[in-house]
C-alpha cells in the first residue's frame, strides 16, 4: 500500500499500541528484500505542513550563529579534576557556563569542541559501524532488536508507522553483557568482534563522562546545584548509543532520513560525519548544521526542558538524505533512571516563574511515548504539564 493512502495514527492510538518488536518487518528491512519502492518512502501527503520544506542536506547555517563552545579553558568538572561536581577553578568556566546556558535557551543546541574525547576513537567506532552496515540483511536481522533487549538492529521505521524512515540504526548499551549476546547473534563465533566491543564501552564512557561535564556546566550556568541535573544519570540508567546509518536516496526531496521529533532525554551528544543531513528548526525554519568531525553537536532532550521549568529548550531536529553519499551519525542518549524522581529546582520557580510541570519518573513519561523506541514525534508531555 502506498503511504499517501495509510491513515496516520492518532497520539491516542499510538499511546495504546504495544511495542511490536521485530526488525525483519521494519521498512528498510522491507525494502532490501524488495517488498517496498522508493515511492512507498514518500512523506504521507496528510502529514506535509509549511515545516516540512525540504533544505538539501548541504546547506548550513549562513551567518554562523550557531553555538560552538570550547570546553578546554573550562575546568569546572573536567576528567581531571577527579570527581564530577568538584568546583571548578578555570577563568573561563563563569563565562562557558554563561554561553552554554544562553545556547541553551536560544537555541535548544549547540556545539562542544576540544571535549577530551579522542578523534581516533570516534574513528575506529564508526569504521566498526560501516562494516556491520555493510553485512548483508540477513546477517544484520540475527542481531534484530527483541522485547526484550535494548542492544539490537533496527531496520528503519516500524511497520505501522505512516512516514518510512530512509535509515537503519544500531542501538548499543553500555552493558558488556548485552553488548557480547548482540555480536554473538550477529557473528556467532567467526569474528573478532572483541575490538568493537571494546571500543563501544569506551565510546560510552566517554559519551558518560562528557554527559556528566556539561550536565553540570549547564547547572552551574543556571545557578542551582552543580549535580542537579546529572546525579539522575547513573550507569544504571538506560542510557543507549544510537549508531544511524542513512544509505544514499534516490529523492532526497521527498524521503527523509529520521522524521522530525524532539528527543525525549536529558541530552542528546551526536557526532555526524562529514556528509550533513543534520537540520533543526530555529525560529519556523529548517537550519542545517555543518559537520565538523572535531565537535560534538548537544541538544537539550524534554526531560532537561522540563527540569530547566521551560528555560531550556528541547527543539525538533530531522536528518535529511542525500542521492549521493552514505551517512552516519553516533547519538548518545543520556537517560535518568527509571525510578527517579524529576522535578523543578527550587531556584527556578517563583512567582514570575510558576512550575510548567508537575513530578514525574522516567518510567511514568516513558509510558508517553508509546515505546521505549524513539520515535518521539508522538512524545506526549500533557499527563505533567501544568496547565495555567
Ligand atoms: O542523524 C542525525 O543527524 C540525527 C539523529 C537524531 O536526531 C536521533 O537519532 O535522535
Ligand atoms: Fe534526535
Amino acid at each position: 500500500m502506498a503511504s499517501s493512502t495509510m491513515k496516520t495514527p492518532l497520539v491516542s492510538d499510538m499511546r495504546n499500541m504495544h511495542l511490536q518488536v521485530d526488525a525483519t518487518n521494519e521498512s528498510w528491512a522491507k525494502y532490501s528484500r524488495g517488498e517496498l519502492t522508493p515511492q512507498d518512502f514518500f512523506f504521507p501527503s496528510q502529514l506535509l505542513g509549511k515545516d516540512r520544506v525540504y533544505v538539501p542536506h548541504d546547506k548550513y547555517e549562513e551567518d554562523n550563529e550557531f553555538p560552538i563552545l570550547d570546553l578546554s579553558g573550562c575546568l569546572l568538572d573536567h576528567p581531571s579534576m577527579g570527581f564530577v561536581g568538584q568546583v571548578g577553578h578555570g577563568n573561563d568556566d563563569e563565562l562557558i557556563a554563561k554561553k552554554m546556558v544562553e545556547a541553551a535557551e536560544k537555541w535548544g543546541f549547540f556545539g562542544v569542541m576540544n571535549h577530551s574525547v579522542s578523534l581516533e576513537l570516534i574513528t575506529r567506532l564508526q569504521a566498526h559501524a560501516r562494516r556491520f552496515f555493510n553485512l548483508p540483511m540477513e546477517q544484520k536481522l540475527k542481531g534484530g532488536r527483541t522485547e526484550k533487549t535494548r542492544t539490537g538492529y533496527v531496520a528503519g521505521s516500524p511497520n505501522f508507522f505512516p512516514q518510512k524512515w530512509w535509515s537503519e540504526a544500531m542501538y548499543l548499551d553500555w552493558n558488556p553483557t548485552q553488548l557480547q549476546q548482540f555480536f554473538e547473534r550477529v557473528w556467532s563465533q567467526e569474528c573478532d568482534y572483541h575490538d568493537i566491543r571494546a571500543d563501544v564501552l569506551e565510546y560510552t564512557a566517554a559519551m558518560g563522562k562528557l554527559a556528566q561535564r556539561i550536565l553540570s556546566i549547564l547547572a552551574a550556568g543556571l545557578g542551582v546545584n552543580r549535580n542537579q541535573f546529572n546525579r539522575y544519570f547513573r550507569e544504571e540508567s538506560t542510557s543507549v548509543l544510537r549508531i544511524n546509518h542513512y544509505p544514499p536516496c534516490p529523492h532526497p526531496d521527498k524521503i527523509e532520513g529520521l522524521d522530525e521529533h524532539r528527543d525525549p532525554t536529558l541530552i542528546t551528544i551526536l557526532h555526524q560525519d562529514d556528509v550533513g543531513g543534520l537540520q533543526i528548526l530555529k525560529d519556523g525554519k529548517w537550519v542545517g548544521i555543518q559537520p565538523n568531525p572535531k565537535t560534538f553537536i548537544v541538544n537539550i532532550g524534554d526531560i532537561l526542558m522540563m527540569m530547566s521549568n521551560e528555560r531550556f529548550q528541547s527543539v525538533m531536529h530531522r536528518a535529511v538524505t542525500n542521492s549521493s553519499k552514505p551517512r552516519m551519525s553516533l547519538v548518545f542518549a543520556c537517560i535518568p533512571v527509571d525510578d527517579d524522581v524529576i522535578t523543578i529546582p527550587e531556584k527556578l520557580v517563583d512567582s514570575n516563574h510558576p512550575a510548567k510541570f508537575i513530578p514525574f519518573t522516567w518510567k511514568d513519561f516513558r509510558k508517553n511515548i508509546y515505546c521505549e523506541d524513539r520515535v518521539d514525534i508522538y512524545c506526549s508531555l500533557e499527563e505533567v504539564v501544568i496547565s495555567n
